[in-house]
């Protein structure tokens, strides 16, 4: 478990966090939509085996940001990213990075849940064959902690060649989180995940997304301020594609050190 030295808190952007404990650092990051800029000048550092949370009202660049942690952004032909996102030392938009080795190293599940077209098993196992694992024994290991880490184990373990689609909506989030971890990621990115899912799925997820910093780094995208309040360690405040204020969880909500933080989480405008 990591403790943040006391004086990161008190900064407001936790820029004190040591190299050991960081697990990814964005450094001026700039993003345009041909000619219109979504994200100005971001700079933070993400915690290893902790929950950040982006919040913000619509529009203001929360997905932008997340998506540009595992260069998905470079599927939208106008999108031009500046600055850099270390991950383990690494620029990740340097020339020579592999995106499909990044993607391996960090996972990203969406808002509405997208199991492919197989068996429940088949979906867990899917990256793992992709990487040329046959072996059944190491296949079925993988499957049965993976489900177990994304707690959906017990309600599957007897219907593993079942379609994933006879799953309900938060099992099937649930089933690609397992998805995304069977290839042990350092980084999980989740963007809004249980936008699309009744209450006590909803809780459900809540209560994985805590056990899964155990495990990984988890950024979490979400446009509920009482599920940021919830699950997550650190949370970004941002608004019109800038980074107003990153702090701890507690810190944030509760004696904010600007104004449009205290507007925002007061109610005053989103
Ligand atoms: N593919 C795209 N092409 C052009 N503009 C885009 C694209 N994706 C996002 N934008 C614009 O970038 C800005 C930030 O959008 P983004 O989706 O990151 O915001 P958000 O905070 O995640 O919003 P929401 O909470 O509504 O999902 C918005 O003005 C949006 O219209």
């Amino acid at each position: 478990m990591i403790t943040l030295p006391k004086s990161t808190a008190e900064t407001g952007m936790l820029t004190n966090l040591s190299a050991e404990n960081t697990a990814l650092e964005i450094k001026n990051l700039d993003l345009y939509y041909g000619d219109k800029q979504a994200l100005f000048d971001v700079s933070m550092k993400i915690p290893k085996g902790k929950v950040t949370a982006f919040i913000g009202p619509s529009g203001c660049g929360k997905s932008t940001l997340l998506r540009c942690i595992n260069r998905m952004n470079d599927l939208v032909d106008i999108c031009k990213v500046d600055g850099s996102i270390e991950l383990q030392g690494i620029n990740i938009y340097d020339k020579s990075v592999d995106v499909a080795a990044l993607r391996r190293k960090v996972g990203m599940v969406f808002q509405r849940p997208n199991p492919f077209p197989k068996s429940i098993y088949e979906n867990v196992v899917y990256g793992l064959r992709l990487q040329g694992i046959k072996d059944r024994r190491k296949l079925d290991e993988a499957a049965e902690n993976s489900l177990r880490s994304a707690a959906l184990w017990n309600e599957v373990k007897d219907r593993l060649h079942d379609n994933a689609f006879g799953l309900s909506g938060g099992q099937q989030q649930r089933l690609v989180i397992a998805r995304a971890i069977a290839i042990d990621p350092e980084v999980l990115l989740l963007d809004e995940p249980t936008s699309a899912l009744d209450p006590i799925s909803t809780l459900t997820i809540e209560e994985l997304i805590t056990e899964l910093k155990a495990k990984f780094t988890v950024v979490i995208v979400t446009h509920n301020m009482q599920q940021a309040a919830r699950v997550s360690d650190q949370t970004a405040f941002m608004y019109m594609g800038k980074l107003i204020e990153y702090d701890d969880t507690n810190t944030l909500f509760t004696t904010p050190n600007k104004k449009q933080t205290e507007d925002y989480i007061t109610g005053r405008y989103g």
